[in-house]
C-alpha cells in the first residue's frame, strides 16, 4: 500500500508541556484516516504537523517523501480549520475565488472549479450571497468547498462537523466518501463516535499518546466491545 503522510517520532512540547509524544504511523493514499481524542488530547496540534504548518520539537513528517515543511507538497493538500476563515463581506463566489488565486489556480479553471465545489457541498444557489448571510452549517459547508477548491490529493479536515446538525453531517460525510472514492486522501479528527466508526482506519489519542490504531472494527474484535466508546474506556479514558 502506498503511503502518503509518514510521522516518524513525532514530539512537540509548548515550554516544559508535552503536548504529543513519540507519535509514529503512516496514513496510505485514499484512505479515511481518523483522529479520536478527547479535548485537549492533542489533535490540532498532530494535524498542524501533519500539514506542515507546525514544526515538531523532535521527530519528522514526510508527504510523498518529502519533509515536511515543504512548500511543493503545501500546495497538494486542503486543509480546514475548527474556525471558518472567510471573508464575512464577500459572496462565497469572491472567497473561493480568492482562494482558487492563493493556488494560483487561473480564472478559467476557478470559475470551473468553483461551480464544481459549490455543488458539491450543494451551496450552488447561494454562490453570490455575502458569507455573513449564511447559517453556520452553510459557512462549515463553504469551508469544506474551499479547501478543495484545488483538487488536492490530501485533505485535512479538524471536526468539520462542529456545529452542524444530524442532516448536513451526513451530508458531509457523503461528500467525504464521494472524495475517497476518487483517490483522496483524507485525514479528519472528531470526537464524535459514529463519525469515528465511518473511517478506515482510526488512531485512537489520550494525553499526547497513540492509546489504539486499527480499522473500527478489528479495535472492537480486539478488545471484545461493541462501540469505539468502549474502546476508549477499555484503554483507559473516556472521551469528553
Ligand atoms: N501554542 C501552544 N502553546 C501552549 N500550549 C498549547 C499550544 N497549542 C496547544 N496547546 C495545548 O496543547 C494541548 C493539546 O491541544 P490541541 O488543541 O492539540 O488538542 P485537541 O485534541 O485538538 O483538543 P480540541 O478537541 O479541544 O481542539 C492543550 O492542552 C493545549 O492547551
Amino acid at each position: 500500500m502506498e503511503t502518503i503522510l509518514q510521522l516518524k517520532n513525532i514530539s512537540q512540547q509548548f515550554g516544559e508541556r508535552k503536548i504529543l509524544n513519540h507519535i509514529e504511523f503512516d496514513i496510505n493514499k485514499g484512505e479515511i484516516f481518523g483522529l479520536l481524542g478527547p479535548s485537549g488530547a492533542g489533535k490540532t496540534t498532530l494535524v498542524k504537523m501533519m500539514t506542515g504548518t507546525l514544526v515538531p520539537t523532535a521527530g519528522e513528517v514526510f508527504m510523498n517523501g518529502e519533509k515536511l515543511p515543504s512548500l511543493q507538497q503545501m500546495s497538494q493538500y486542503g486543509f480546514m480549520a475548527q474556525s471558518d476563515a472567510l471573508y464575512q463581506e464577500l459572496t462565497a463566489s469572491e472567497n473561493l475565488d480568492f482562494f482558487g488565486s492563493l493556488y494560483k489556480m487561473s480564472k478559467t479553471y476557478r470559475k470551473q472549479r468553483i461551480q464544481e465545489v459549490m455543488e458539491m457541498v450543494d451551496l450552488s444557489e447561494h454562490l453570490h450571497q455575502t458569507v455573513e448571510t449564511y447559517s453556520g452549517g452553510m459557512k462549515r459547508r463553504l469551508s469544506l468547498a474551499a479547501a478543495l477548491i484545488h483538487e488536492p490529493e490530501l485533505i485535512i479536515l479538524d471536526e468539520p462537523t462542529v456545529g452542524i446538525d444530524p442532516v448536513l453531517r451526513q451530508s458531509i460525510w457523503e461528500e467525504l466518501k464521494r472524495l475517497k472514492d476518487r483517490g483522496v486522501t483524507i485525514v479528519v479528527t472528531t470526537h464524535v463516535m459514529d463519525e469515528a466508526e465511518k473511517c478506515d482506519r482510526l488512531a485512537l489519542l489520550r494525553e499526547g499518546e497513540v492509546i489504539a490504531l486499527d480499522t473500527p472494527e478489528q479495535l472492537k474484535e480486539t478488545v471484545g466491545v461493541s462501540s469505539i466508546e468502549d474502546v476508549f474506556l477499555h484503554y483507559g479514558g473516556g472521551v469528553r
